[in-house]
């Protein structure tokens, strides 16, 4: 195969990597965007969802439970209230659960609270009492007592006769909602509003929107809920809405047993942040490990063409330079103003051990040649093969007269020395033509010269060395 199949081959495999690298690199990028995303959505709403659970279901969960109480039924059932045993059992129960709880009692028209209080139900004057005494549901929340605003469940309680006996319930102050919200709002950023079945906003992290002195806000009130809702629409959850000049995504929450909803309204700029943050790493790493791999391959290409240009240059019989490399390193030494001398040789009736022994044994002859040949000369000294059986030297720094001794002292080595041709020893002869420049010639002329010389060499019988000077203009 070809050095530059394999090249292309590598090129290809290369930029099949890098494709399946970004491919598989794009994937995560938008799989961790999708993640974060959820991510993003989920930590909306589990803080709300939380919020739901801890402070509006744990509250009618534990009322509900001791609603079921015997004690709280013998209290509630006596024909006359004990007032003094219903306010230790409430204070005991606001002490142990840390909510506020009261007893409304049908009987005594009176309402009992933990914090030592009670007040007679009069009609007109309580109003939820008549409301909620009415209505089918056994369990309800309520905005009142407008001087502290609270929070209210709101559970009836009967006999085992049905009939009925009053409320019983807990209370909290919207004022430490408010607290709680604020401190939401400045965690996640997000808004809450709470609304009624009739969609009267009964919380809300707004103070302005919170119920006061009985006066509650509705939710068409808010210019983004009208908005949202006009072209018929039935719900808001998953809409994008603008308020106070900034994007909401709003989730809807049905609070079922109190057949409340809450809307979550959180902040789209910092979804976006938080989503820019993710996608500019995902970038940033994506485009890290493609300079990673772009840097990689253009290693690899460097070593595998510095090493292919490495093997171009060489002859792969002898392993000596080939003409390629002879001619850029007499470059290089004109450039450095070197003088050289030149020895070019040819090895004798080469044709004869090629058709006598094959050639085979004749590939075995040149490689000893040539092993033995640059096993004579020095370090700085080139030698490579000119072609078939035709070698040629530079010496630099080196005189005629030197270049020629030389020369005698390689023909007198190739005489005396015994090839093998793998099976039989044979003796050979070089012939060798010498030529000389200051280091001013161009190689081809300088190399005229010393194959002049070495047919003169071949002419007078081989295994000689003649010399032809090339002489500086
Ligand atoms: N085995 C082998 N033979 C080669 C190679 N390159 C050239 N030759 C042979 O070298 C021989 C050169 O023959 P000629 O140019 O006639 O010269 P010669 O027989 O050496 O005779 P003179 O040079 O006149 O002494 C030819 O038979 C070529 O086939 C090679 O790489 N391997």
């Amino acid at each position: 195969m070809s050095i530059f199949r394999t090249l292309h081959r590598s090129i290809l495999f290369l930029f099949a990597i890098v494709v399946i690298a970004i491919i598989t690199l794009a994937h995560f990028s938008v799989s961790k965007i999708v993640a974060e995303q959820s991510r993003i959505h989920q930590q909306s709403l589990s803080p709300a969802l939380s919020l739901i659970t801890e402070h509006l279901m744990k509250p009618l969960h534990v009322s509900q439970t001791l609603s079921k109480s015997k004690e709280l039924q013998a209290l509630m059932e006596a024909d006359t209230i004990d007032a003094t045993a219903v306010h230790e059992t409430l204070q005991r129960l606001e002490k142990e659960f840390g909510f506020l709880f009261f007893i409304a009692s049908e009987p005594a028209r009176r309402q009992y609270n933990s914090d030592g209080s009670e007040h007679a139900l009069v009609e007109g004057k309580v109003n939820w009492y008549f409301k909620y005494k009415d209505k089918p549901e056994n369990a309800v929340a309520d905005i009142g007592k407008w001087e502290d605003t609270h929070f209210y469940i709101d559970l009836k309680i009967y006999d085992d006769q049905e009939r009925f006996l009053g409320f019983f319930g807990t209370g909290k102050s919207l004022r430490s909602f408010l607290d709680l919200f604020a401190q939401y709002k400045q965690q996640y950023g997000y808004d809450f509003i709470f609304v009624d079945a009739d969609k009267n906003i009964t919380l809300s992290s707004d103070p302005d929107l919170v119920a006061a002195n009985s006066k509650f806000h509705h939710l068409a009130d808010l210019a983004w809920y009208r908005e949202a809702m006009e072209n018929g629409e039935t719900s808001v959850n998953n809409r994008l809405i603008e308020k106070d000049g900034k994007d909401f995504l709003v989730a809807e929450i049905n609070i079922q047993p109190f057949d409340w909803t809450m809307y979550l309204l959180s902040p789209l700029s910092e979804r976006q942040t938080a989503l820019s943050r993710t996608f500019i790493f995902s970038i940033i790493s994506l485009l890290v490990v493609i300079f990673a791999l772009f840097m990689l391959i253009y290693n690899l290409l460097y070593y595998f063409k510095r090493d292919m240009q490495r093997n171009v240059q060489i002859d792969p019989l002898t392993k000596l330079p080939n003409r390629n490399k002879v001619e850029l390193r007499y470059a290089e030494l004109v450039d450095q103003k070197r003088p050289i001398a030149v020895i070019l040789l040819d090895i004798d009736h080469f044709k004869a051990v090629n058709d006598t022994h094959g050639h085979n044994a004749g590939d075995h002859v040149l490689r000893q040649v040539a092993s033995m040949l640059d096993s004579q000369l020095r370090e700085e000294d080139i030698i490579g093969r000119w072609g078939g059986e035709e070698f040629v030297i530079l010496l630099p720094d080196t005189t005629p007269e030197q270049a020629y001794e030389v020369a005698q002292k390689l023909r007198l080595r190739l005489a005396n020395m015994t090839a093998s041709t793998g099976s039989l020893a044979l003796q050979i002869t070089a012939s060798f033509g010498v030529s000389y420049t200051e280091g001013d010639r161009p190689l081809v002329e300088v190399l005229a010269r010393a194959d002049d010389a070495l047919y003169q060499a071949k002419r007078d019988g081989r295994n000689q060395v003649r010399v032809q000077l090339t002489h500086a203009a």
